[in-house]
């Protein structure tokens, strides 16, 4: 499966929230960083054909988006919000999306899907009984009952404790195997440990398209840690942009990003959020 995007843009009245977008994806794990407002939602929604584009060309294959019942069958869509109904069970709610989907809810497949998000122990489980990462394990399984070869998540796991949070990557990259999956978060540490190639959104535009590890090198020289006494804080945050600071009694220990080395300063080798931190300062 190959998703090719060409020159696409989207309008929302004066507001154009993409601007020429080309990309292919190809099976794998892809992500999706970008600030509010970057177009990531819009993006998305228009590949799983939510939202109609203004011009250019999206194809699955040899498929056009505007076929949009072949293309729905192509794609399982777990959005960042989803409701489901609190006092039905786990297995009693994949029934009810079977039937949605048009398909037939047998007990094996049902228990197959379960099985494969590792839900298989909660079947009788009220929905309300569920914690949030099990509710998104879940609409995981809801968005496979179809057997995409596309699966695309926005959000997945914000709010989850860091356990769910290895597990629901761990998943994703179990289906990325196969399938070609986009990964949308603000967490860039879910990407880093999970994808293979990333776009960075910035401003309806594509600021960066290319392999996680590459990403991660831009940010190299631009990065510092930095010794600093506590009277000394405010002055340097005035200076610099500061991405953490720890205190140690009279001192403090910051991490700044800077293109320049600043006095007293020692590189440090960056993540992928000084990475993307680096480049959103850029141009601003
Ligand atoms: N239905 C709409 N009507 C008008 N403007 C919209 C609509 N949907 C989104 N926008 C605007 O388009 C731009 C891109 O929004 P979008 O939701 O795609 O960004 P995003 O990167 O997903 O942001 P976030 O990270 O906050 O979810 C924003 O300026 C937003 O206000």
């Amino acid at each position: 499966m190959k998703i090719c995007i060409e020159a696409l843009t989207k309008r929302y009245g004066d507001l154009e929230a993409l601007k020429n977008i080309n990309l292919k994806l190809e099976e794998g794990m892809h992500g999706l960083l970008g600030p509010n407002g970057a177009g990531k939602t819009t993006f998305m929604r228009i590949l799983t054909t939510l939202v109609p584009k203004t011009s250019g060309k999206v194809t699955y294959d040899d498929i056009g988006i505007s076929d949009k019942k072949a293309i729905r069958k192509l794609i399982g869509y777990l959005p960042q919000e989803f409701s489901l109904y609190p006092n039905m069970t786990v297995y009693e709610t994949m029934s009810y999306f079977f039937l949605l989907s048009n398909c037939k809810p047998t007990s094996s497949k049902i228990t197959a899907l379960l099985k494969e998000v590792h839900l298989e122990s909660c079947k009788r489980l009220k929905i309300k009984a569920l914690s949030g990462g099990m509710k998104r394990r879940l609409g995981i399984a809801i968005a496979l009952i179809h057997n995409p070869k596309v699966l695309i998540v926005d959000e997945p796991t914000a709010g989850l404790d860091p356990e769910e949070r290895i597990r629901f990557r761990n998943l994703l990259t179990h289906f990325g195997r196969d399938k070609v999956v986009i990964l949308s978060t603000h967490i860039a540490e879910d990407i880093a440990l999970s994808c293979h190639s990333l776009t960075v959104m910035k401003k309806g535009h594509v600021a960066y398209n290319g392999k996680v590890s590459d990403f991660i090198k831009k940010g190299r020289h631009c990065v510092w840690k930095l010794p600093v006494k506590l009277d000394d804080l405010d002055h340097i945050k005035k200076r610099y942009t500061v991405i953490s600071t720890v205190l140690e009694g009279e001192k403090a220990s910051l991490k700044i990003i800077s293109r320049t080395q600043p006095d007293g300063a020692a590189p440090i080798n960056p993540t992928l959020e000084d990475a993307y931190m680096c480049m959103m300062q850029e141009g601003e």
